[in-house]
This record gives structure tokens, C-alpha cells and sequence, in this order.
């Protein structure tokens, strides 16, 4: 447990790193270090998590075909997302909260997106500020929940500009808050004492942030005229909406379902993936998150449109197993394993698998 008394010594973070081989390692040594109803926010989804489940499933029911004797040589993992370089095509998905996981917070986190260069999407229910976070020095762009207070929104969306955040993320599957009764059971409803969610006003309290039923096209066209920075709409699931968002000036769209934590029963974001690529047409980039654990899972949501994938939970498992030794260890296991899946497929880069290396 780390109810405030966590050994931050390089020596205690290496040791709990031994053991780690594999993302999915991550998730029962943080379960061993963390306060319970916290492990239980971090890796539960809405009702009966079927689509928690969906996601890393719709992984696993794709296989890999490989092709042979091409001779690509050594896979250049390099990127470019919305102008900006990235080291690989894999970035941090925003998740709210990162000091229920480790006292360094987001700040922990930034060090070590920095330090692999990958960009990293910091929730705006973070517990440091978008500030902070941008002086890790990490590729930042700042997720967004609309705020119907819209002189909030916008001077939330200066400092994110002021910052130097490279992009906007404005999430767009939440009209309310998804049913977690594991939240329910443990009556988790808002941060301990000493947390505060930081870029918000007053006194940062979880239950003043407004996931509002009223949010529409209209505010996203509002955003738009409010700033030039790039602007990716999350959480879309359906090819109209998709069509939609291009139709408004969306720079990119972000295939997902929360992670199982919203509506539940929806499909894999895997599953849509095929057919928001065939809708959108390479007019905008798309982006995947929801059960990415592995680098061949990369490989098959690039092989079928997507053109970066996002991390959530196992960020967080790894910032509560090291801190930022952590999410380093992390993401130097997905680099190498996106590096090993892309040579055995036959490819010199990710965008180069082709969507018939992937069948059923
Ligand atoms: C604990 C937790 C908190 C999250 N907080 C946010 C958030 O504040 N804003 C947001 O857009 N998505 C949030 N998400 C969703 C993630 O951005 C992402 O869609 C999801 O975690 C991807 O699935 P994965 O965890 O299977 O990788 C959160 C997810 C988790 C697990
Ligand atoms: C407090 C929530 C709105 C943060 C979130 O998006 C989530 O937990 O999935």
C-alpha cells in the first residue's frame, strides 16, 4: 500500500521493476502497492465491463500474417502526428488522477514521456497543472471536457496554448458519467484530502467538473474559431460522427470507448476501426486507444487505419509500481516490442503493415 509512505529511493524503484516482463506485469504489482478502492478506480469500467473486456479480446481474435524475404532492415519507429515528431507511434492517454498513483503525480509521468519522446496527452482532471506538466519538458497535448461555462473553457484552452501544448484533445463520449459501480460499492466519488483536480477553480473538487448533456457540434465549432491549435475529437464510435467531425474542422479523431468506462456494451474500438478508416479516407489521422498491451496490437490497429495508438491503464500501473522508472520501463517495453513485431512482419516501419497482415 502506499497510503502516503511510498519509498521513493532509486534503489526501491529498480528492485520493483525486477520482476517486470511484460506491460500486463505492471497491473498485478501495482495491485500488490495500491490502496484498494484507488486500484479499483484505475482499472474498472462502466456496469458489467463487458466492453472493458471487448477491447483487449478484439486484440486477440486478430491474427498476424507475416511477409518474408523483403529485407527491410532495422524498423524506423519515428512519427509524425499533427506536425509534431513523435519516437514511436504509441502516446500516453489522458487519465485523471496520476497522484492517487504516485506522489509526483503527472510531473512523473511528463519526465518520462520526455525521456522517450512520445507525446503525452495530460487529462484536465490532472492533479498538477497543465504548467507543471509542460515543464517535464514531454511533447504535450491537454484533453478536454467542455465546460458549459465556455470563459472556463476558453481560458483553460489559453493556458494549454500558452504552454506549449501541441494539440487539443476534446472528449466527446461523455454527456454524463458512465455508471462504475465498483465507484458505487467503495462510495469513491471524490479525490482524498490533499488532491485537488489542479487546472480546475475554486477548490478542484471532481463534483464541480460538468459532464453536460448539452455539449454539441456547436461548441466544437466555438472551439474552433477559438483557437488555431490542432483539435482531435475522442471517444467516437460511429462512421457518421466520424464523417461529421471532419465535416468540423476536427484535425483528427481518436477511436475509442473510454476504455470500457462510459457506455458499456459498446463495440471493441478495434472493432470500429475499419470502418471509421473507410468513412474518414486519410483526411484527418486516426488514432486508436482501449486494450493496447503489446506491441503487436499496434501493429494491427495501424495495419487497420489507425495511425498512433494511446495508452491508459497500464501508464497508471506503472506510475504506481516506479513512478517515472516506471512509465520509462513501459514504454521501453512497447517500443521494443513494436520493434520486434514490425521486423517479423516484414516491414521497415509500422505504417508499413498492410491491412491483409491482419485477419480473423
Ligand atoms: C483511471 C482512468 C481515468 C481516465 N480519465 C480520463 C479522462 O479524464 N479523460 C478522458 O478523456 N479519458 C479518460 N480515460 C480514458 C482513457 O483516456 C482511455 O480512453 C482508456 O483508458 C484507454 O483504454 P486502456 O485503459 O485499455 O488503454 C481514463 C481511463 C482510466 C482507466
Ligand atoms: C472523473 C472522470 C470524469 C474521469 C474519467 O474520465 C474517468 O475516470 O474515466
Amino acid at each position: 500500500m502506499n497510503g502516503g509512505a511510498v519509498d521513493l529511493t532509486a534503489a526501491s524503484t529498480s528492485e520493483a521493476l525486477d520482476d517486470i516482463v511484460n506491460v500486463r506485469d505492471f497491473e498485478a504489482a501495482a495491485r500488490d502497492r495500491l490502496n484498494r478502492v484507488h486500484y479499483d478506480y484505475f482499472a474498472s469500467g462502466a456496469q458489467d465491463e463487458v466492453t472493458v473486456a471487448a477491447n483487449e479480446a478484439a486484440f486477440g481474435r486478430r491474427a498476424l500474417i507475416p511477409r518474408v524475404l523483403r529485407g527491410p532492415g532495422a524498423p524506423a519507429l519515428e512519427t509524425t502526428l499533427l506536425g509534431q515528431p513523435a519516437s514511436m507511434p504509441v502516446l500516453i492517454a489522458p487519465t485523471a488522477f496520476h497522484r492517487l498513483a504516485w506522489p509526483e503525480a503527472e510531473v512523473a509521468t511528463g519526465r518520462a514521456a520526455a525521456a522517450a519522446g512520445v507525446i503525452m496527452i495530460a487529462a484536465m482532471l490532472s492533479t498538477v497543472t497543465v504548467e507543471d506538466i509542460a515543464a517535464t519538458g514531454a511533447k504535450l497535448w491537454l484533453q478536454l471536457y467542455v465546460q458549459p461555462d465556455l470563459a472556463f473553457t476558453e481560458s483553460l484552452v489559453r493556458r494549454a496554448e500558452a504552454a506549449g501544448c501541441g494539440a487539443l484533445v476534446v472528449t466527446v463520449d461523455s454527456p454524463a458519467l458512465g455508471r462504475n459501480e465498483r465507484g458505487d460499492r467503495n462510495d469513491f466519488h471524490d479525490l482524498p484530502p490533499g488532491m485537488r483536480c489542479a487546472n480546475m477553480g475554486g477548490d478542484g473538487h471532481v463534483r464541480d467538473v460538468v459532464l453536460s448533456p448539452e455539449i454539441s457540434w456547436r461548441h466544437l465549432d466555438w472551439l474552433r474559431r477559438t483557437t488555431s491549435l490542432p483539435i482531435l475529437l475522442k471517444g467516437v464510435l460511429h462512421d457518421a460522427d466520424a464523417r461529421l467531425a471532419v465535416e468540423h474542422g476536427a484535425d483528427g479523431i481518436i477511436v475509442s470507448n473510454h476504455g470500457g468506462r462510459q457506455l458499456d456494451t459498446t463495440p471493441a474500438s478495434l472493432d470500429r476501426l475499419p470502418l471509421i478508416a473507410d468513412a474518414v479516407a486519410g483526411r484527418v489521422p486516426l488514432l486508436l486507444d482501449g486494450g493496447v498491451r503489446r506491441g503487436t496490437d499496434v501493429a494491427k490497429a495501424l495495419a487497420l487505419g489507425a495511425q498512433a495508438v494511446a495508452v491508459g491503464r497500464p501508464v497508471l500501473w506503472a506510475l504506481a509500481v516506479a513512478g517515472e522508472a516506471g512509465v520509462r520501463r513501459l514504454l521501453e517495453l512497447m517500443r521494443g516490442e513494436l520493434a520486434n513485431a514490425v521486423t517479423l512482419l516484414g516491414a521497415g516501419a509500422p505504417a508499413d503493415v498492410t491491412r491483409d497482415q491482419v485477419v480473423p
